[in-house]
This record gives C-alpha cells, sequence and structure tokens, in this order.
C-alpha cells in the first residue's frame, strides 16, 4: 500500500451564508466585534455581488483539482486533500487535528495565496505547524512558502492579458495599460523586511516581459479603513491618475495576488474600478481568475514537488 500523504491546502475562507457575516467579521477583527455601521456595510458588499461569495466553492474545486493532478503526476505516495482556512470553519487547526487523527505523519501543505508575507503565508503555515506541535508533532509539514514567480502561473496571467488585448479595439490596444495588484497590507510590514511588495513588483515584471502588453503599473486594493498608512498606490486612485497623465483608454485588471472571483475581485475591482474607468471614459477589462485553470493547478504542482525536492 502506498503512503498516504496529507495535503493542507489553506484559503481565507468566507462566510458560507448572510447570517456567517457578523462572526467571520469578528474573527478577521481578532474577536472584537464590528460595529452595526461596519457590519452593514460588508453586507451590503456581499449582496451587491450576489448575496454570498463564490470563494468556498471555489477553495474546493482548486483543492480538489490540486489533489487529483498530484495523484496523477506520480504513483509514489497517495494525497488526500485536508482544507483548513483562516477566518471560518473548516478552520486550519481543524484541518490538522483530521489529518493526525487519520494516523497521517507526513504532510505538505500550501496556501491559495501566491506572494509571502507575515501577515498572509507566514500566518497561515505558523498556525498549521503550531496546531500539530499541540497535538503531539507526529504530524511534519512541508510548507511552500511563495509561489508567485512559478512559470506557469505567469503562463497563465501572460495568456489572461494578451487574452483581454485580442479583444480591444486598435484605438484600445494602442493606449492599453494593465494594472497589476494584491491586497494591500500595512506599510510596517515593510520594517520588518517583508518581501510581499517585491515579489508583486517581480509578478508584474514577468508577465510585462511574457505578454504582449507595453504598459504595465502596480497597485494595491481592498486597504483597511485604519488610520495607519497602508501599501499603495490604491488602484481605483492610480487608474485617475493614470488616465491624467497618459490619457489611456483602456485598462486591464490582474489582482494577481487572488486567485479566485471572490469579494474583492467581484466589488473591488468589477464595482470599484469599474466605475472609475466609466467615469474617465477609459474601457474596464478584467480577465478571469485562475481558479482551477490547468495551466494554474499544475503552478501549485511545480511549487509543491520543488518544495519537497529540497
Ligand atoms: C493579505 C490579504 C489577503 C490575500 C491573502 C489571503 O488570501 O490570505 C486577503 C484576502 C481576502 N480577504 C477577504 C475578506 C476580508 N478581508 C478583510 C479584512 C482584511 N484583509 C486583510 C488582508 C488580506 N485579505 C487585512 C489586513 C484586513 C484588515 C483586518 C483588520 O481589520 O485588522 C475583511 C473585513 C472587511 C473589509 O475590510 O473588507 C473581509 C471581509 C477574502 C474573502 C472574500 C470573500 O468572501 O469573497 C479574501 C480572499
Ligand atoms: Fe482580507
Amino acid at each position: 500500500m502506498k503512503e498516504v500523504r496529507g495535503l493542507l491546502v489553506m484559503a481565507y475562507g468566507t462566510p458560507y451564508k448572510e447570517e456567517d457575516i457578523e462572526r467571520y467579521y469578528t474573527h478577521i477583527r481578532h474577536g472584537r466585534k464590528p460595529s452595526q455601521e461596519h457590519l452593514d456595510d460588508l453586507t451590503e458588499r456581499y449582496r451587491a455581488i450576489g448575496g454570498i461569495s463564490p470563494l468556498a466553492k471555489m477553495t474546493e474545486a482548486q483543492a480538489h483539482a490540486l489533489c487529483a493532478r498530484l495523484n496523477e503526476v506520480q504513483d509514489e505516495v497517495e494525497y488526500k486533500v485536508f482544507i483548513g482556512l483562516k477566518h471560518i470553519e473548516p478552520f486550519v487547526e481543524d484541518a490538522v487535528e483530521a489529518m493526525v487523527k487519520e494516523g497521517i505523519t507526513e504532510a505538505v501543505s500550501i496556501v491559495l495565496a501566491p506572494h509571502f508575507s507575515t501577515f498572509s503565508i507566514k500566518s497561515y503555515n505558523g498556525r498549521a505547524k503550531e496546531a500539530a506541535e499541540k497535538l503531539g508533532g507526529t504530524l511534519n509539514i512541508t510548507s511552500v512558502e511563495a509561489w508567485y514567480d512559478e512559470p506557469k502561473f505567469i503562463e497563465f496571467w501572460k495568456d489572461a492579458v494578451n487574452g483581454e488585448l485580442a479583444k480591444m479595439t486598435e484605438e484600445e490596444r494602442a493606449n492599453a495599460c494593465l494594472i497589476v495588484s494584491n491586497h494591500s497590507l500595512p506599510e510596517k510590514i515593510k520594517l520588518a523586511g517583508d518581501p510581499y511588495e517585491e515579489q508583486l513588483v517581480e509578478t508584474a515584471r514577468l508577465i510585462e516581459e511574457a505578454s504582449d502588453i507595453v504598459n504595465v503599473e502596480v497597485g494595491w486594493q481592498s486597504a483597511g479603513q485604519t488610520p495607519e498608512p497602508w501599501l499603495g498606490p490604491d488602484v481605483q486612485d492610480l487608474t485617475k491618475e493614470l488616465f491624467e497623465q497618459k490619457g489611456y483608454k483602456a485598462f486591464i485588471y490582474t489582482p494577481v495576488g487572488f486567485v479566485t472571483e471572490h469579494l474583492e475581485v467581484l466589488y473591488d475591482n468589477d464595482i470599484e474600478c469599474k466605475v472609475v474607468c466609466d467615469e474617465i471614459g477609459a474601457s474596464y477589462y478584467r480577465p478571469t481568475m485562475p481558479n482551477t485553470h490547468p495551466l494554474f493547478i499544475d503552478a501549485m504542482v511545480d511549487a509543491i514537488n520543488k518544495k519537497l525536492a529540497e
């Protein structure tokens, strides 16, 4: 019998139904309940994208596609998938507990977010390892740290960008700008040498090099509403500024720090950035997110295999 290796796929998590929003938001806020105003605002945003987010279903689809592919490309071990979420059940800790209960002693973990930050990937992997230790240390977890430069990930986005260029009129194509973005984080992460910003810049550079787009900019989106400074420029401000300075007629948005059409993409890009484009009279383009695209799944397979070969 083949050895069973755990595949721990971690992601942010999303409310499963409207009643879950409050406890989910409270978890994001480290246990502090949001004000009614903030809760209403978030509820309205979920309603604006159709009530709930497609994220829960897509995280499952991605995890299962990744596991199936890992089992297809090798036959030394049998991967078994476990989903662990950051802010709602099944939590990261629940997934680790399930693996330990099944007697699994070796697991590999990957976060469904390509760029490393102490706020994101490090915290997911830290929670997983801590949970494994608390449960007796019988489970060893090897963690993929970042995969923003995986060749197949870049190839996915290259095809996506070229696909949008192909939809444009001649005039748009000659005056098009690509905005490559990720979720903003407090600027203070940079003090501790966090590579998050550099990794996004590098993703943008690789897409620029591979694709046919000429004008490429880096932006940040979905920043929190706190007084401290967050990484910028914000994608909406950047769009206006670029329009004023360069007169672009079309903008392509690739929120490459995300992997699914979820709240930040469907609201912050497809509604908020689209409004800005409509105001200035430029065309809005946003390619389909990676979801379960084979190139994207294979990019994660490659990242896992490289990590295991280290
Ligand atoms: C780095 C990062 C990623 C990418 C990496 C990763 O994926 O891990 C990410 C993804 C996501 N963030 C998500 C949702 C939310 N994040 C929030 C708030 C925050 N995110 C933060 C960071 C990140 N977030 C931070 C520093 C805050 C402020 C917290 C505070 O207050 O201290 C809030 C609160 C309200 C608001 O601010 O909008 C919500 C609802 C969803 C699910 C969407 C859906 O349901 O479709 C996803 C994929
Ligand atoms: Fe978030």
